[in-house]
Order: C-alpha cells, then structure tokens, then sequence
C-alpha cells in the first residue's frame, strides 16, 4: 500500500475538476480541499478546455445527470484523453435507472476512464451482473463481488472501485480490498460521490491508477473509522462535517495503526 502518495497530494495540491452532482457538491468541494486537492466544479460546456488544461484530474459524476451535463461530460472526457489526465468516473444509480446505464454506457464508449468507483449495484450493472439495486444505494445481492469487480474492470479495460462495508478493487489482474469503514458512511449521503473525487485526487498525483484508487480507498475508509472511534456517538448529519475535518489532519501514522487490507 503506497501510503505516501497521501503526502505527495498534500505537497503537489492538484487541481480536481469534477462535474458534480447537485445534491452533494459542497461536500465534495471541501473534501477535497481537506484533504489538500484544489477543488474546482464546472457546469459550462464553453469552458471545458480552459478547465480541463488547468486540471491535473477530472471526475465525471452521473448523480443529477441532463442532457446539457452528457454533452459536457463527453467533451471533458475528449480533452482528458487527449491531455492524458485521469477521468475518474461515478455511475451513481445506474443499477436502478435504465437511462442512466444507458447513458454511461454512452459515455464509456465515448472515452476510456482510468477509475471507475460505484457501490455493488452500480458495479454489477455495468458489468452485466444481476443484482437488486435500489435507488442511489448498493441493494442487495448474491455474485462473488471479487468476480464481479474483476470483470467489470477487465470488460471496460481500466480501474475498478466497488465500495461498500468492504472495498473491492479491481484493474483486471489483481484484485485489493480495504476493510476498514464505518456504517456511519451508509447513513451519509454523498460518501460514494466524495471517495470517488478522493481517488481523483490522487490519482492526480500518482501514475498507477490502481495504487492509487487502492491508496485513496483506505485512507477514506480509515479516516471515517477513526472519527467514528474517537467520538462513538456521533450522528449521520455531524459525521459529514467532522469527516471534513477528519479529512484535514489525518496522517499515514494514524492510518497505518488501524489499516486493514489485503
Ligand atoms: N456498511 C459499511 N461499513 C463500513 N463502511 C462502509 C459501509 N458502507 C459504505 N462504506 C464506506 O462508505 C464509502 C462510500 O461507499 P458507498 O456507501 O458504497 O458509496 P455510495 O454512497 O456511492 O453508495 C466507502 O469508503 C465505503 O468503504
Ligand atoms: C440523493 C442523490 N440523488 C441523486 S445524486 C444523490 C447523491 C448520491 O450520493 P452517494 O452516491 O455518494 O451516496
Ligand atoms: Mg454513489
């Protein structure tokens, strides 16, 4: 685990642009300036170039999608490609709403991403798999979500993140998992949409996507088991603002004193 590309972040400070989903775009924002990303959101197709030049990574969130968004995801992720940036990609109800698989299927199609970071109903219906999926949240189901992550990844050829009370990640070959969290983060809207900006951030700052989506992963994962062990009584609505805080001052120490992980 390269723990350290946590201080590399925090020196290089990369700029993240995400187009973002409107329910959860401020903790988003100051997530990833916690943690010490440069957080920039953009809802205007006409300065895609100038933001994308400026970013060292970009994360593509499907969770309030129009038809104006698609045509602006499509040309941020041309740009991206073209500059060699990492797209991170969020597929935020596509379990549960047909025209959202649709249009991410779309948009894969589109362009390749380097990460893509969705709870198991997400992952499972990208992939092909069954699985009840219900609404914005990961439902219920019985694959083998190693199986599932690994072919998802391999299928759509980059980095897969399939979160939940366990992380699986996948780039095809090896397959990684965290096992630290919180249910805290389940009773949280808007966990996946910040882990995912999180990964973005750093693999801003790091070449291997894998090791990067594995590093993001357990350092978010563990920053929320640390603030729910410090303070047991905290509720859904506290955790989110604390987390930011959490966010701010965790270090490789505190996380390698609890990381779990194979
Ligand atoms: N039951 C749980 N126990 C511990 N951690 C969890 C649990 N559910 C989700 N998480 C954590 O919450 C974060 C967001 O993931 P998840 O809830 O799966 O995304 P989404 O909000 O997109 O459904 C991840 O870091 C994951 O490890
Ligand atoms: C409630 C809701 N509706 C559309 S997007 C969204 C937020 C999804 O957040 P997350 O997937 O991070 O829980
Ligand atoms: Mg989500």
């Amino acid at each position: 685990m390269k723990l350290n590309i946590l201080n590399e972040l925090r020196e290089k400070n990369p700029v993240v642009l995400s187009a973002a989903n409107f329910v959860t775009v401020q903790d988003v924002a100051n997530s990833l300036n916690a943690i010490g990303a440069s957080p920039i959101m953009s809802k205007e197709i006409a300065e895609a170039e100038e933001m994308v030049k400026m970013a060292s990574s970009v994360t593509l969130n499907l969770g309030t999608l129009t038809q104006l968004q698609i045509a602006q995801m499509k040309k941020i992720g041309a740009l991206a490609t073209q500059d060699k940036k990492p797209i991170v990609f969020d597929p935020v109800a596509v379990g549960a709403v047909n025209y959202r698989l649709q249009t991410a299927q779309d948009l894969l199609h589109s362009f390749p991403v380097s990460i893509i970071r969705g709870n198991a109903g997400e992952i499972a219906a990208l992939g092909g798999f069954e699985w009840n999926a219900r609404g914005i949240d990961a439902g219920s189901g019985s694959g083998n979500l190693d199986q599932i992550t690994q072919k998802t990844a391999q299928k759509l050829d980059c980095v897969v993140i399939a979160s939940g009370a366990t992380d699986t990640i996948s780039n095809g070959k090896k397959i990684a998992h965290v096992y630290n969290g919180t249910p805290l983060f389940q009773a949280h809207v808007g966990s996946g949409d910040v882990l995912s900006s999180i990964v973005a951030a750093f693999a801003a700052v790091w070449a291997d996507p894998f090791e990067a989506a594995q590093t993001a992963t357990l350092v978010f994962a563990a920053t929320g088991e640390l603030l729910a062990k410090d303070q047991p009584k905290i509720g859904p609505g506290t955790f989110g603002m604390h987390l930011i805080d959490y966010l701010s001052k965790v270090q490789v120490a505190d996380i390698e004193k609890i990381a779990k992980f194979d």
